[in-house]
Formats: C-alpha cells, sequence, structure tokens
C-alpha cells in the first residue's frame, strides 16, 4: 500500500484532527513499524461511540500496516470511582466482557482482532518499574495550572472539592503513551487536552523517551469524532458537545451494542433530529458512520408517506444526503425510519453474538459485576 492511501486511512472520517499531519506523513516515510493505542475505562456496556465509532478507526490503522493496542485502563477505573470503585470487579470486566466486546467489534468492522494487542493497566506498570517514576517525575515539572487544564469540565466545575486523583490521573494517560511506546495515540475528541500535554512534555520524559529508530520523537495524536447524546439538545461549543457526548455512564443517552432490534429502532425514533441541522445532530451522525464509510453497493433510500406527496429519495454519498436533509428535502421522521433499518442491520451480527453466541454469557457476567461492584 503506498503512503497516500495509508494516510488516508489514517485521516478519513470518523478521525477529526491528525497532531500533526505532517508528523504523521514523515514517521510513515520512515518506513519503521508505527505504534497506535487507545485507552479505555471499563465502566460499563459498550456502546457505538466506543464499539463502532473508535474501533472503525482502530480498523483503519490496521489497515494502514500500523501496530494497534487497546489499553484497558483498570486502575484509572478505579481512580474514577468506576463500578463503584471495585477494582477486582473492574478487572474481571476488563478482561471478560469488555475486552471480548472489542474483540468482536473489530471483526465485525473488517479488522483482525488477533493482531491487537489488549494490554491492561496493571500488567503495564508491573512489567514497567519506571511506570511510576515518569509519573512523579512528571508531576516535578507540570503545574497545577497544566493538570487542571487536563481535566474534563466536569472535573474543573468541582473546584476545590475536587479529588486528588483525578489531576494524577492525567498524568498517567500521559505516561502511558510512553510506557507502550506509542507513536500514534488516538481517543475521541474530548482526550485533546491530556493528548496535547502529552506532546508538549516529550523531550522531559527521561526515563522512557518514545524512539523512532535511533531518533527521540513526539508522539502523534489522531482525535476522532464524538457521536452526541440521543437526546442531545442544542450544544454549542466543542467542549460542551464532549460532554453531551453518547456516554456509557448515562444509559439513556446510548444505543449499545447489546441492544435488541427494537430496542435500536426506539431510540433512534426518539432521538434529537432537529430539521436541517447537521451538525450535532446524532440521527445523521448515525447515517454517517453505519451506512457511508464504505462506498454502498445500493442507494441509501428514504421513503415519502403518501399524504406529503409520497416518492422516494437515493443517496450513494454522506454529502448527498446532508446537502439534501440541509436543504429541507428530508424530513427528519422519514430519515429516522431509514437509518432505524440501516443500524438494525449492521448491528445484526452482534444481536446474533450477544443472543446466541459467547456475548450472552459476558453480557450476563457484566450485568451481574455492575450490579453488584463493591466500594473499593
Ligand atoms: N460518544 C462517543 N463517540 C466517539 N468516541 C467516544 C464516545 N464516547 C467515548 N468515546 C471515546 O472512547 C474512549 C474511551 O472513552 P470512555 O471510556 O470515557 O467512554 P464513555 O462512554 O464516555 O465512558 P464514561 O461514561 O465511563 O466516561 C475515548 O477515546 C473517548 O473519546
Amino acid at each position: 500500500m503506498d503512503l497516500e492511501e495509508r494516510l488516508f486511512l489514517v485521516k478519513r472520517f470518523p478521525t477529526e484532527e491528525v497532531l500533526t499531519e505532517d508528523e504523521l506523513r514523515e514517521y510513515l516515510e520512515t518506513g519503521q513499524e508505527l505504534k497506535h493505542y487507545i485507552g479505555f475505562e471499563i465502566s460499563g456496556f459498550v456502546h457505538i461511540g466506543t464499539g463502532v465509532i473508535s474501533m472503525s478507526k482502530l480498523v483503519d490503522m490496521q489497515r494502514a500496516g500500523i501496530k494497534t493496542s487497546i489499553l484497558l485502563a483498570d486502575v484509572h477505573s478505579w481512580l474514577n470511582d468506576k463500578l463503584g470503585g471495585d477494582l477486582g470487579a473492574i478487572r474481571r470486566a476488563a478482561t471478560g466482557y469488555f475486552g471480548r466486546t472489542l474483540a468482536k467489534a473489530i471483526e465485525v468492522l473488517g479488522g483482525d482482532p488477533s493482531r491487537v494487542e489488549f494490554v491492561l493497566a496493571s500488567d503495564m506498570f508491573e512489567k514497567n518499574e519506571n511506570y511510576w517514576y515518569q509519573v512523579l517525575d512528571l508531576a516535578r515539572q507540570v503545574t497545577m495550572a497544566d493538570a487542571k487544564h487536563s481535566l474534563t469540565i466536569m472535573g474543573r466545575k468541582y473546584g476545590e472539592s475536587a479529588k486528588l486523583a483525578w489531576f494524577i490521573y492525567p498524568l498517567m494517560q500521559v505516561v502511558d503513551v510512553y510506557s507502550l511506546g506509542t507513536h500514534i495515540a488516538q481517543g475521541g475528541v474530548d482526550q485533546r487536552k491530556a493528548y496535547v500535554l502529552a506532546r508538549e512534555v516529550w523531550d522531559r520524559v527521561r526515563l522512557m523517551p518514545l524512539r523512532l529508530g535511533e531518533r527521540s520523537v513526539k508522539p502523534i495524536i489522531v482525535l476522532h469524532h464524538l457521536i452526541p447524546a440521543l437526546n442531545l439538545k442544542g450544544t454549542e461549543s466543542r467542549e460542551e458537545l464532549s460532554e453531551a457526548k453518547m456516554s456509557k455512564s448515562k444509559p439513556d443517552t446510548a444505543l449499545f451494542l447489546h441492544d435488541q432490534p427494537d430496542e435500536v429502532r426506539r431510540k433512534v425514533l426518539n432521538a434529537y433530529c432537529p430539521p436541517k441541522v447537521l451538525e450535532g445532530n446524532p440521527v445523521l451522525d448515525l447515517a454517517r458512520v453505519f451506512s457511508f464509510r464504505e462506498p454502498r453497493k445500493t442507494p441509501f433510500t428514504v421513503e415519502k408517506p403518501a399524504q406529503f406527496g409520497g416518492g422516494r429519495l437515493e443517496f450513494w454519498t454522506f454529502e448527498e444526503l446532508a446537502k439534501a436533509y440541509g436543504d429541507g428535502a428530508v424530513h427528519p421522521l422519514d430519515l429516522k425510519k431509514t437509518v432505524a433499518e440501516e443500524v438494525v442491520n449492521a448491528m445484526a451480527p452482534f444481536h446474533e453474538w450477544f443472543t446466541k453466541g459467547d456475548g450472552a454469557v459476558l453480557l450476563e457476567e457484566m450485568r451481574r459485576l455492575m450490579g453488584s461492584a463493591r466500594p473499593g
């Protein structure tokens, strides 16, 4: 595969930003193997933001010949009190339901899960004896102002009552990049602040500099699109949008990979979908993710009910659909009906796995862990 094709795969939707494209080109040109990672907290069910959007970019990286890895951030989840702060439950969920569901998603999306390295954060700490020294060494160098800047807006809202752990967390995320030796760190755009910090400190990470051949280099950051909460209501800034993202801790905002077809239909038909609005419209996003990432073999068809004149509109690309929707030629309800069926079809392999395959047992175990997690 030539360089331009590899660049295209890394940069195409759902990628929103690459820091920086010049470095990406330069690192690829060296011909050295590049390593990628994306990290997840283990806190609940896998939704399409993590299972489909994040994993489709990981599959793009694989196709581009980049070595991919997933960090199952058990200790980070514990610091953030996920699953009731029960580290044992978090670990079981990480290596069971969560990791295996992400592996299934990679397979469904056309990737090869056996070539993805799954790393449990606590195992990584054990293997890399310098990890905590590196976190502390950064703590000596990073100011409180920088650490505050890397918190989410939720974190910042807490002011003086913010937990000290929340300031340690971004330093750990920075050190994860280097400890895993990753040249390309991937995350949703809500992860931007932590990863900008990771780039800024690149020449101060003395215990585990990032190597490319003989050189020490800065990590490249690939930030992907966040699918909004299905019940999102008119948010404006990018920062607000990252708080209004589909999230596993807010189940009513999310389409989960295990949702039954009728549940998927119900959620899509009830989703926020303002007429003519393209930005922050979760239903259009669903169409883009599920219906237009690969060239279509049949058209995306929107039927108009007879009482509104009848007829059908056919689209082959997302750009055509977005233009017609922005012009008011497609009604939100008609769009939702087509999108609901497209999503149900695309999710059929997950439905099968969660009802008749290994997913059924894993899901049951996750339900139990979520119900019985004990604070630790
Ligand atoms: N709605 C989304 N769309 C696309 N990517 C997402 C979405 N939500 C999370 N991600 C990405 O998945 C990775 C892990 O995020 P995270 O574990 O916080 O998911 P989450 O569902 O928001 O969970 P939680 O509710 O526990 O914070 C991050 O890179 C994040 O940007």
